[in-house]
């Protein structure tokens, strides 16, 4: 890795504003406003994961004369998104060891049109909607695999649903969904299995949601908030008294007007795909994104992170700081000045962006009296993972072909002492990646289970719990030819209960304490996947690039929580 000389950057910005000649026009009225001519702005993203990068990225594209510098605290670039070459008998397999594929939709708009900004687009690998690992998803309840919906045929589909106990209560749970009774008034949040038990059954929350909420947030369902995880289910609610009878309504509108069924969809999201179609994606590769359920690259997911990478590389403006870990930020003065960012050689900056762990965050932002001016980030929790990557020669060991299979919360614990939340078929869920035929397979454990634990399983025992939830579950004895055990310490944050106040609030102290100097972004924030941090990095950039970090108008990247969510119908009413 090439690092470059920050000597410079210890130098404070308001040297090169005290001599500009346009100092006298501009000062009083905004100090930070950037002309083609105004001093060059120095910007910190902390953090080198996929959102840092992606930040750092779009920064450059919305303010090409400004310096970046990309703090990162280990050795290497990208954050969870971690993908390594393994040589096995006759080849070599590749494992994911954290998020591995990629899904098309809304904020994977964001993401698609960064691969082809990068020219990643050769690299990409398809799993087609037909493919069955597309089709075949699984849950296991409460002592074998039980296939989801949809199914080949409605006959299928009514003996499934009649005689799988992973699906009680769900048939008179959705259709008596319309009669229940509106939440109370001052009901502001609550937690995810409570609104689905309210409104459907709490069985399909313990049998069903709970293995999603897994797969996703490795969360729990009962701590996990319903306005912030489904928050137009939660709208729709507040104002027709019934999500069914909101949807309904919303469709008979949208017809009446002539505009197409749909959903509604948040405002800024509208606004955002307005702006997306405008800059045209490839039609060879919009097609292939249409029709696949999700997609990676030839080398693995950490492809997207090494030609991020290499982009920021190749750009003058930017530079990379590994093994750099920050210990502090404090802002010199309200009104003028940059704020400090601390570490072995501390340098002053206009703007720092972190897309730290919220609650790291609030760590490195103390006051004089000891205590983090940012106590509103420091209560977000997060879970630790543990990924185990198997591989077998024997390319015949599933017993059924698809995505792998989530474990709800309500299996019973003789079931599921490991407390894995689930396995993924990944010789199936994604081809194209291996040199030799053989299963492949990788078993998520922890998450909330492990919540509070202060220590975790070695990698020997996480290896020997994936090998006996795979003897259990799906009669695999055979060793695999190679395994490898990953710990993700704190990798999900949990949006739990009251998560969107909390943010509101997060904003303010930000807005008070740091006047704009100081912005947020990523997972910990606007959603836990890939894309939702890349669309997020995105919007940030955009911000700074509409020259909005005044101190009168700060930003933080929490502003939007405070619109309270405005919808709007899928014709943009
Ligand atoms: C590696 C652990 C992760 C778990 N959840 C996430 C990660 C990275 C984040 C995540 N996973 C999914 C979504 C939904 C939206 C999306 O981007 O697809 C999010 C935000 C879905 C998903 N879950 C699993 C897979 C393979 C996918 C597709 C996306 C991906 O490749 O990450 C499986 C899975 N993820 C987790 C567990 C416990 C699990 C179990 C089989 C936790």
């Amino acid at each position: 890795m090439r690092l470059r000389s920050h000597a410079h950057l210890l130098e404070s910005p308001l040297k090169h504003i005290s001599t500009h000649p346009l100092l006298s026009l501009q000062w009083n009225r905004h100090p930070y406003s950037t002309t083609s001519e105004s001093p060059r702005k120095e910007i910190a993203v902390l953090g080198g994961g996929i959102t840092g990068l992606a930040c750092a990225y779009y920064i450059s594209k919305e303010r090409p004369r400004d310096n970046i510098t990309i703090y990162e605290a280990g050795p290497r670039l990208g954050g969870w998104m971690h993908s390594t070459h393994v040589e096995v008998p006759g080849g070599r397999v590749l494992f994911e060891h954290g998020p591995r594929t990629l899904r098309p939709g809304l904020n994977g708009l964001v993401t698609a049109h960064l691969i082809q900004e990068l020219g990643l687009i050769p690299d990409v690998i398809f799993t087609p909607k037909t493919a069955a690992s597309a089709r075949n998803r699984y849950v296991y309840y409460p002592d074998h695999l039980v296939r989801m919906p949809p199914y080949e045929s409605k006959i299928e589909l009514a003996r499934r649903l009649l005689e799988e106990p992973a699906f009680r209560g769900l048939i008179w749970g959705v259709f008596g969904e319309i009669f229940r009774p509106k939440r109370p008034a001052d009901l502001t949040d609550e937690s995810l299995g409570s609104f689905i038990s309210r409104r459907v059954d709490p069985r399909v929350v313990n049998n069903l949601v709970s293995a999603l909420m897994h797969g996703i947030y490795a969360g729990d369902v009962w701590q996990l908030s319903a306005k912030s995880l489904a928050p137009m289910h939660w709208y729709l609610e507040g104002k027709f008294g019934s999500t069914t009878r909101g949807l309904f309504d919303v469709n008979t509108t949208n017809k009446a007007s002539g505009d197409n069924p749909g959903a509604p969809i948040l405002r800024r999201d509208a606004d955002m795909i307005k702006e997306m179609v405008r800059e045209q994606l490839e039609p060879d590769f919009r097609k292939a994104l249409r029709e696949c359920s999700v997609y990676s690259f030839r080398n693995g997911i950490q492809e997207l992170v090494e030609h991020l990478a290499e982009s920021m590389r190749s750009n003058a403006r930017i530079s990379i700081k590994l093994n750099t870990t920050v210990m502090g930020l404090k802002l010199e003065s309200k009104d003028q000045g940059g704020i400090k960012v601390r570490e072995d050689s501390p340098s002053t900056k206009d703007v720092v962006v972190s897309t730290l762990f919220s609650k790291t965050l609030g760590n490195l932002c103390i006051s004089d009296d000891g205590k983090t001016q940012l106590p509103a980030l420091c209560k977000t929790h997060a879970v630790t993972v543990m990924v185990v990557n198997l591989y077998f020669t024997n390319p015949k060991l599933l017993p059924v072909e698809g995505f792998g299979y989530l474990i709800p919360q309500s299996v019973p614990f003789a079931q599921n002492p490991e407390r894995a939340l689930g396995v993924i078929f990944d010789s199936d869920a994604m081809k194209g990646q291996d040199t030799v035929d053989g299963t492949k397979i990788t078993v998520m454990l922890g998450g909330h289970w492990w919540d509070g634990w202060g220590e975790y399983p070695s990698e020997e025992e996480g290896i020997n719990m994936a090998r006996s939830i795979l003897a259990r579950h799906l009669r695999i004895t055979e060793s695999p030819a190679v395994a490898r055990a990953n710990l993700h310490r704190d990798c999900i944050p949990q949006y739990t209960v009251g998560h969107d106040e909390r943010m509101r609030i997060a904003h303010a102290q930000l807005k008070s304490a740091f006047g704009g100097r100081l912005q947020v972004v990523g997972s910990s924030y606007t959603g836990v996947g890939v894309n939702d941090c890349i669309r997020a990095a995105r919007d940030i950039a955009k911000g700074l690039g509409e020259n909005v970090w005044l101190l009168g108008e700060a930003r933080t990247g929490l502003d939007h929580f405070l619109d309270n969510h405005s919808w709007v119908l899928p014709g943009g009413k």
